[in-house]
């Protein structure tokens, strides 16, 4: 096999390779043939020998001796071409790689299919928590009505310390860099990229149909106060970063995606998944609901998801023998809701001035746009304004943006809003 990256995931997985005793027998099989890296002279933790090391990533990908190019280096490019370089000479691919498949899925299966290679991708979502697998074959007699998740371990790990210490994100995010569980810039997790890639994965897999990864409605952290979450543990929920994907009920075959901080209720069971773990909630019928808990990144962890794929394509080629469940049939593109009509509860804060009507003021807006309220609690002052929490019923957003334009309208000037994340 063909190794790109000696990084965190590729250290782990060599690390299991070199170490074979007492796990799955075929793993002894498992021989690393080249390893492709950007530098030749970073000391390594694994002990591999320097003749395999090369710069030239290219030369693995198109060697013969090489069947399967397990690509670890991260990225779009230059992971995208690598691996569609490799299809091409008909090489099986392993990744962890989420946003190369998000984004250019479709190339890169449709290339795999053609070649008659598989490329397979447990890592690249929960980390090692085995998700892909099951949704592929073990999943795969129920109709799946929606799964829910919290993918992102950076992004938890930020959310419970805000939660459980009062800390502001800047402070926690500035820890979680320090510890080396965010990334130096942290874009991709704490806006929330790495969860939208995760869950198009998911979706496509739960949902038989190619995701646009543009379609996904995609919303950050890092508009998250601890004054939200301190309501937010006082009205009974905790702020979790959710990546959804279901079933429009309205339409048929449509679905909704989104990923976003939004309000768990204290007793569902993603609420107590904290710290840097991640959990994945499959809803399907007939099954019910099945949870996926587990460490979502980290060498060891990630590289047991690569580990495991390798298992597959080796008793695979072993045998000689296809295995159509690995592999990816979809041809069209899934129909995903526009924004303006998912249905969602909502919290929203506002700092009015402090004066009488204002709350019948918000109360007559809403109810003009036929958006029904399940609570409306002035619940203290911030800088002598008073602060008015709002949780809705289900409401179509395009309904609930509306109320809120004309709650802010010309006769309210003094009505400001802090802060609006959706209820689950
Ligand atoms: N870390 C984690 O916990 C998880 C990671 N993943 C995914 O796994 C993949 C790998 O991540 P991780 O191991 O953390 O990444 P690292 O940054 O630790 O390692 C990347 C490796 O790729 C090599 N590399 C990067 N770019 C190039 C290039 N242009 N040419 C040659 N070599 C290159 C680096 O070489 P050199 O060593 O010389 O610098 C390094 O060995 C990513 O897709 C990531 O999203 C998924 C789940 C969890
Ligand atoms: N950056 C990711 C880890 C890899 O998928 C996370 O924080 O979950
Ligand atoms: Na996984």
């Amino acid at each position: 096999m063909g190794l790109l990256g000696l990084g965190t995931v590729g250290t782990g997985t060599a690390e299991i390779l070199l170490d074979s005793a007492g796990r799955n027998p075929l793993i002894k099989q498992m021989a690393i043939h080249r390893v492709g890296v950007k530098s030749l002279d970073k000391p390594r933790a694994v002990d591999l020998p320097r003749e395999l090391f090369t710069t030239d990533l290219e030369s693995i990908v198109t060697d013969p001796e090489v069947d399967v190019v397990v690509e670890l280096i991260g990225g779009i490019e230059p992971a995208r071409s690598l691996i569609l370089k490799a299809i091409e000479a008909k090489k099986h691919i392993v990744t962890a790689n989420k946003a190369v498949i998000a984004r250019h899925g479709d190339e890169i299966y449709t290339a795999a299919n053609e070649a008659g290679v598989y490329v397979l991708l447990e890592a690249s979502v929960g980390g090692g928590i085995p998700i892909i697998q099951p949704l592929k074959q073990s999943l795969g007699a129920n109709k799946i009505q929606r799964v829910t998740g919290i993918i992102n371990g950076t992004t938890n790990y930020i959310l419970t310390r805000m939660q459980t210490e009062g800390a502001d994100f800047d402070e926690v995010l500035a820890d979680a860099q320090r510890l080396g569980y965010a990334e130096a810039d942290p874009t991709a997790d704490v806006d929330g990229f790495d969860a939208a890639d995760k869950i198009s994965i998911l979706a496509s897999l739960a949902f038989g149909g190619r995701i646009h990864y543009e379609d996904i409605e995609r919303e950050g952290i890092r508009q998250v106060s601890v004054t939200d979450i301190t309501y937010a543990e006082d009205l009974g929920f905790v702020v979790k970063l959710l990546a959804i994907a279901q079933r429009d009920e309205h339409t048929h075959g449509s679905l909704q995606v989104r990923v976003g901080p939004t309000f768990v209720p204290r007793d569902h069971p993603l609420a107590s998944v904290n710290g840097v773990y991640n959990a994945i909630l499959v809803e399907g019928e007939p099954l019910g609901q099945v949870m996926f808990f587990g460490p979502g990144a980290g060498k060891g962890a990630t590289a047991s998801a690569v580990v495991s794929d390798l298992l597959n394509l080796f008793s695979l080629l072993a045998s000689d023998q296809k295995n159509p469940l690995l592999g990816c049939s979809h041809q069209h593109y899934c129909t995903i809701t526009p924004i303006s009509e998912l249905e969602t509860r909502f919290y929203v804060r506002f700092l009015c001035g402090d004066r009488p009507g204002v709350i019948g003021h918000l109360g007559t807006c809403f109810g003009h746009h036929g958006v029904s309220l399940e609570s409306i609690v002035q619940i203290g002052f911030q800088d002598h304004l008073a602060e008015v929490v709002v949780v809705t019923h289900d409401v179509q957003e395009q309904n609930f943006r509306d109320a809120l334009a004309e709650i802010q309208g010309e006769s309210a000037r003094d009505i400001n809003i802090a802060s609006i994340l959706r209820v689950l």
